[in-house]
């Protein structure tokens, strides 16, 4: 299904004050990878996503959706079938109840109230938050924002899942759930984090950026387990992947 396929063509993103945050990205994903982004602070990783789904764009290459060249005029068309979390959730959430932000997507869509309510019911159950949906978003903690916002985002039932840190500032209930429901997303997804075993859980592919441009692309076994390589880019082997210092045991990956 090559209209699902996303592309970038040798992106290069400088900010306005000139700092250069990506330099000569390529790759090309395919429908129903599973690609984690990594790097450390400042590694120009939301930059890139940003670059994806359009809200910046690049100061030379291209990013193609399907067939499609992202562009302004592009955009509006193509923004549907990208579900974009953003790093922070406030970012994200700006009505006066979980329930009317999770349902701003579908009712903007043209969809009728009945299916608004399916849909919004559904998000919000697989992040775990029903209870939260007459709830005014600027209260929530800062973990319900995340779950709520990524709510927000499976309600549109997008092709592609992009999401930046998804699993920051979660518990272990709220993390496994979100883990859960990657796991089980079977569209393109794109998920950037410093959370390695989680990326480790979720993606068959990783992509390491490194002070704004590639320097890894392969698969997250051969990537996450490749200590010099995290190393050069200031990361580290995931706490799972590590040996048990007692049993020399590893854990093994399940999907
Ligand atoms: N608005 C901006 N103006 C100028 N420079 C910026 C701006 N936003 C980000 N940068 C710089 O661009 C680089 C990449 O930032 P980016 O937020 O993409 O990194 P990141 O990999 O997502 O980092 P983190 O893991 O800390 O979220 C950094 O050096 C950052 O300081």
């Amino acid at each position: 299904m090559s209209h699902h396929k996303l592309e970038a063509r040798s992106l290069y993103f400088s900010y306005p004050d000139g700092h250069e945050a990506v330099k000569n990205v390529s790759f090309t994903i395919y429908h129903g990878e599973s690609v984690g982004l990594i790097g450390a602070n400042g590694a120009g990783k939301s930059t890139l996503l940003m670059l994806l789904v359009g809200i910046l764009f690049p100061s030379r290459g291209e990013v193609l959706v399907g067939d499609v060249r992202l562009t302004k005029k592009t955009l509006p068309a193509i923004r549907q079938r990208l579900g974009f979390v953003f790093q922070n959730p406030d970012d994200q959430l700006f009505m006066t109840t979980v329930y009317d932000d999770v349902a701003f997507g579908p009712r903007n869509y043209g969809l009728d109230e009945d299916e608004v309510k399916i849909r919004v019911e559904k998000a919000l159950e697989m992040v775990g938050i029903p209870h939260l949906k007459d709830r005014a978003p600027f209260k929530l903690s800062g973990g319900e924002k995340r779950v709520a916002a990524i709510a927000s985002v499976l309600s549109m039932q997008p092709d592609i899942l992009i999401m930046d840190e998804p699993t920051s500032a979660l518990d272990p209930k709220s993390r496994r759930r979100v883990i859960t429901l990657l796991k089980n997303f079977k569209h393109t997804k794109i998920i950037a984090s410093h959370d390695l075993d989680m990326v480790f859980e979720t993606c068959r592919r990783v992509i390491v950026l490194n002070e704004g441009e590639i320097a890894a692309d392969g698969m997250a076994e051969e990537i996450l387990f490749n200590k010099e390589l995290l190393e050069s880019c200031g990361l580290e082997i995931p706490l799972s992947l590590q040996n048990c210092p007692v049993c020399g045991a590893f854990k093994y990956k399940s999907i």
